[in-house]
This record gives C-alpha cells, structure tokens and sequence, in this order.
C-alpha cells in the first residue's frame, strides 16, 4: 500500500462499476473512495470505503499493518461511500473505538445501529496516537450536517473528507506530484458544482478555520491526495464557493425536430462574433446537466431556450432549471433566454418564471420567441440576444 508520508497510508479503493454517484451524476472515469491509516503506536483508520468494496479495503488495511488490530475509526463524513464499511470494520476489530462528533453519532447509531465504542469529539478536540496527535475541526454543511475534518498537526495532513475531492478513479499514483493531474481539474468542478455547491457559505466559513494552517498534504475522500497542488485546490474551493466566474458564456437549449437549435446556433455566432471566447453549447438532451451546470459555475453568462410543449415547458429544460434553481448560485450571473411554439407560446414565459422566482440571475438582452420555424426578424433577434450577452459579460 501506498506510504504517503510518516507512517500515513492509503487504503482506499476504486469503483470502475457505478454508472451515476448517487444514482445521478455520471461516473465516465470512474471514482475513487479513499481511506487512510495512521500506523503508529495506536492505530487510526480515517473514514471507510462503500461497503460493496470492503473485502478488497480489508485486504489493503491488512497489507498495512497485518494482524495489528485497529484503536479508532474517525469518520468525517457519514455519506455511506466513506461510512459504508463501518459496521463490518466493528466486526472485523471489536475494539475499535469510533471517532465523531455528536451529530456523527446520531447518525452512525440511525444508519447502522452503532451506539457502543465511542469517542465524541467537539471542535478543537485532540487525539493522541504516538507521534501523531490529530485535532478535529467541525464544517458543518460542507455538505452534511456532521461534516469534520481531522488535521495531523505531526504531518501537516489534512484529512478534508468530500472537501476537495473530485470524480475520477486513481490510475496507478495516488499522490498529485505522482501523476498528471490535468483530467481532474474539470472534474473536481463537477464533483463541487453538483454535489457541494449550494453550500458556498458553508464552504467560506470552513475555509476560514482552516486559513494560516500549514498544510503539506490534503487527503481528501475522493480523488488524488494534494501535495504539490495545495495552493491551487485551495484557491479554486475558494473561487467555487464565492461564485466567482470567467468570461464565458453557456448556452443551451432543447429541442426536438431542430427548430430552437437554430436560436442557440445563431445566438452562439452573434456572441462569438462580439468577442466571447469561451461559449459552451449544450443540447440538454444529450449532455447530462452535471457538466452544464459545471460549465454554469464557470462563466458568468447563460443563455437557455426551449420549445412549449403541452403548454408547457420543455420537459428537460425544467429539469435543468431547477437543478440550477437548487444550487442557489448568487455573484454576479446573466441570463437571457428564447422559446419557440407552434401555435401558443409557453415556453419563453416559463423561463423567466423560473428566473424570477427561483433562479434570480440578472436579465440580459430581450428575450426571443418564434413561431414555427426562423425567420428574418427572429435571426436578428437572437443576434441582438447574443451581442448583449456579450457585452455584459465583457464589460462586467
Ligand atoms: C408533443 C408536443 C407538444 C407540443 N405542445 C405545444 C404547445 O402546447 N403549444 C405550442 O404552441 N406548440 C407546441 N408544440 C410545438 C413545438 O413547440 C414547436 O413545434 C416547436 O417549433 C418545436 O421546436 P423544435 O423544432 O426545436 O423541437 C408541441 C410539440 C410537440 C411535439
């Protein structure tokens, strides 16, 4: 098993087998649920993996440290990708005292009937294993109620939980200054857009507790443990949970036989033409809206269009818009959108309902509706809708 540093292991596995985390956000590399092992005079495994992949867990925690029994779990997180294995580790070491705070106990007792063996532990607690004393930090929110992390003030690791992580199986290294990171970036902001973003104050005030403490290692519950790239996974939580964004625009649209796809085709050119460069197009049927609303998180504009359909909206463009509603993104972010119909508009109006009343971007532009099929007048429409999207974005 992998030795991070000082006696500090990786025991996690990886899951190639799931099509969507949490039944809904696609997994196309796969995911990666980590744990780790202080061995030290006492020793401390830090959160578990799902329970489906316990006996290879089992395997990777007897490499380590062989017939030794284990003196505590801390869980961090009781999502059960990270408590799943938590009562068969009780079986398999009946001594192991449980680490967590007060909720986390609630919570361990509800999903797995543990009540026995515990160690509650409040914000600022210590634990000393030896050498390595950890100290428990409560962030609340980040994105449970009983969220921790556990700092080796030894090490300087901070074992973050789901803070930092990202989707993404490890291929081999478990370390970043092991491998090439470059297919995690846009997966860490998934993994946060869809999963942690409507926590952004929760987020801030975690990072404030965590300011001014040196960090050699983050080892996280998903994805790479940070090592050369700290300062950047730090900024980019940072950036993320402020809402902060880039010039950028996202479009996207449904459609059904072609009609609104040309709106978003010809907003997309006037907006480009204006000067954006990064424009992301998305038909909402075919690209899953984790990655629409991670590209959401990023660029500060958004443009959406739908056809009516039983006097309605587009029925995936309702789902989009609510997921986005459900993130309750606030900074600075434009919108402006379209519709099309055949015979009685609904679909522009139910777009600026769900702006309104739950979205709360600032309109940009006017928005265009169109009867049938494109016509002269509706081309410059969307050409204007596009231009002012652009200059919003580029003047702002
Ligand atoms: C099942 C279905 C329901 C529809 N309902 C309405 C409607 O309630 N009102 C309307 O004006 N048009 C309705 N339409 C027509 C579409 O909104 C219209 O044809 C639009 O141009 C389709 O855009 P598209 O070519 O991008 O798919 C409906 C179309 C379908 C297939």
């Amino acid at each position: 098993m992998k030795e991070i540093t000082n006696g500090v292991f990786y025991v996690g596995v990886n899951d190639r087998h799931k099509h969507l985390f949490e039944g809904l956000w696609p997994l196309p590399d796969g995911v990666s649920y980590n744990s780790y092992i202080i061995n030290d005079e006492k020793v401390c495994l830090v959160d578990t993996v799902e329970g489906d992949f316990f006996f290879q867990f089992l395997e990777n925690i007897r490499d380590v440290i062989g017939d030794k029994p284990i003196d505590y779990v801390v869980i961090n997180h009781m999502e059960p990708d990270h408590s799943g294995s938590l009562a068969l580790i009780k079986k398999y070491y009946p001594g192991v005292q449980v680490v967590g705070n007060k909720k986390t106990f609630d919570m361990a007792a509800g999903f797995y009937g543990i009540t026995d063996n515990r160690v509650e532990v409040k914000n600022g607690d210590t634990l000393c294993l030896g050498k390595h004393t950890l100290k428990f930090v409560l962030t609340p929110m980040v994105h449970w109620p009983e969220t921790m992390v556990t700092f080796d003030t030894t090490s300087n690791i901070l074992f973050s939980g789901d803070a930092f992580g990202c989707f993404g199986a490890l291929n081999g290294a478990v370390v970043d200054s092991d491998m090439n990171c470059d297919s995690f970036w846009l997966e860490m902001i998934r993994y946060y857009s869809n999963i942690v973003g409507k926590y952004g104050t929760p987020v801030q005030n975690a990072l404030k507790k965590l300011a001014g403490i040196q960090l050699d290692y983050i080892c996280s519950t998903h994805g790479p443990v940070w090592h050369d790239n700290i300062e950047r996974v730090i900024g980019m939580y940072d950036r993320m949970s402020r809402y902060e964004t880039e010039d950028g625009l996202v479009i996207c649209y449904g459609t059904m036989y072609g009609n609104t796809e040309k709106m978003a085709e010809t907003i997309a050119r006037a907006a480009s033409e204006a000067g954006i460069r990064n424009i992301a197009v998305y038909n909402v049927s075919t690209t899953h809206h984790s990655y629409i609303l991670r590209d959401i998180f990023r660029y500060r504009g958004l443009i959406v269009g739908a056809p009516t359909y039983n006097a309605g909206l587009y029925h995936e463009m309702d789902v989009l818009l609510s997921e986005i509603a459900g993130r309750d993104i606030k900074n600075r972010h434009y919108i402006g959108w379209f519709g099309s119909y055949a015979w009685a508009g609904k679909a522009a109006g139910k777009i600026a309902d769900w702006n309104e009343h739950h979205i709360h971007f600032e309109p940009v532009g006017v928005p265009v509706e169109m009867k049938q099929n494109m016509n002269v007048d509706v081309k410059a429409q969307c050409e204007a809708l596009g231009r002012a999207m652009a200059e919003k974005i580029l003047n702002n």
